[in-house]
């Protein structure tokens, strides 16, 4: 394992008024390593993702994406940086007005500049790489079930092949079943990139297959980070109650005396 950092985040904290909800993070991603951050609802994976892509600032820290501090980059070298991003939303947030081809296409044309014909080859191979034939191009993404629109998302988030990808929530809104076929189609459309992740998630089923390191936000820390191996023996009671779904336990505690 490559021991340079893709991603780094070092004492990171982020509040809105009154109420901090990033309190000191502190993450490191090596280059094409898969790390998954799991924790309750409102514990704060969507701000940390956000502060990493500049959609937010931080109120102090630093974030390092491959060697540069995101924190201070003017607009240009900011959308140098986005380039070498894929994501995955929650919801597949594809485009209705456009049919599934170009809404694969979307950075390749808009973000690229690439000439239609080129970008249309490329969105037809990807979809292929997830499972799609060219005819589901031609469609509405409203045309499509749950999964093939995750498989769409997919398509579109490694269609100018990242370095890095953000996968924020992949599996919601999916059966067990359907969610295990995306999980897996992920883990492989990482590996043929061999691109640097991060995700967040609730589901365990999801983190235990796209992980290679799990950590827990909780109360605006990590506290608990390693190897998904380990998860089901990390001594930590919280994370043991949050990958349990118990009712009971410290975190149900916590949430009493607020
Ligand atoms: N722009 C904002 N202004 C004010 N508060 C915000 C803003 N963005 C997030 N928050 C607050 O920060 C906290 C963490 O939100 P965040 O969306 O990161 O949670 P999360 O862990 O991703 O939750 P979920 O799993 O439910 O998506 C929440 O209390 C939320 O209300």
């Amino acid at each position: 394992m490559t021991s340079t950092p893709m991603i780094e985040l070092s004492d990171v904290q982020k509040s809105f008024g009154s109420k901090t909800v990033l309190n000191g993070v502190d993450l490191s991603i090596p280059k094409g390593q898969s790390l998954v951050i799991i924790g309750g609802s409102g514990t704060g994976k969507s701000v940390t993702l956000k502060c990493i892509l500049g959609l937010l600032k931080p109120d102090s820290g630093v974030i390092t994406v491959d060697g540069q501090d995101a924190t201070k980059l003017g607009s240009r070298d900011r959308k140098a940086l986005l380039q070498k991003f894929g994501m995955l939303f929650q919801g597949a947030a594809l485009f209705d007005s456009l049919p599934v081809w170009q809404n694969v296409a979307f950075g390749l044309i808009q973000g690229q500049g690439m000439n239609k014909k080129d970008a249309r080859e490329i969105a037809t191979e990807k979809l292929r790489r997830v499972g799609l034939s060219p005819d589901v191009g031609l469609l509405s993404p409203s045309e499509l079930s749950g999964g093939m629109q995750k498989r769409v998302g997919l398509a579109r988030a490694i269609a100018a092949e990242p370095e890095i990808i953000f996968f924020d929530e992949p599996t919601t809104g999916l059966d067990p079943i359907m969610a295990d076929v995306i999980n897996d189609l992920i883990v492989e459309c990482v590996q043929d990139l061999g691109a640097t992740t991060l995700s967040i998630t609730h589901d365990m089923a999801s983190a235990r297959k796209i992980a290679d390191r799990i950590a827990m936000l909780y109360q605006g820390k990590i506290i608990w980070e390693g190897p998904k191996a380990d998860i089901d023996r990390s001594g930590n009671d919280y994370v043991t109650q949050f990958i349990s779904g118990s009712a009971t336990g410290p975190i149900q505690m916590e949430l009493l005396k607020n």
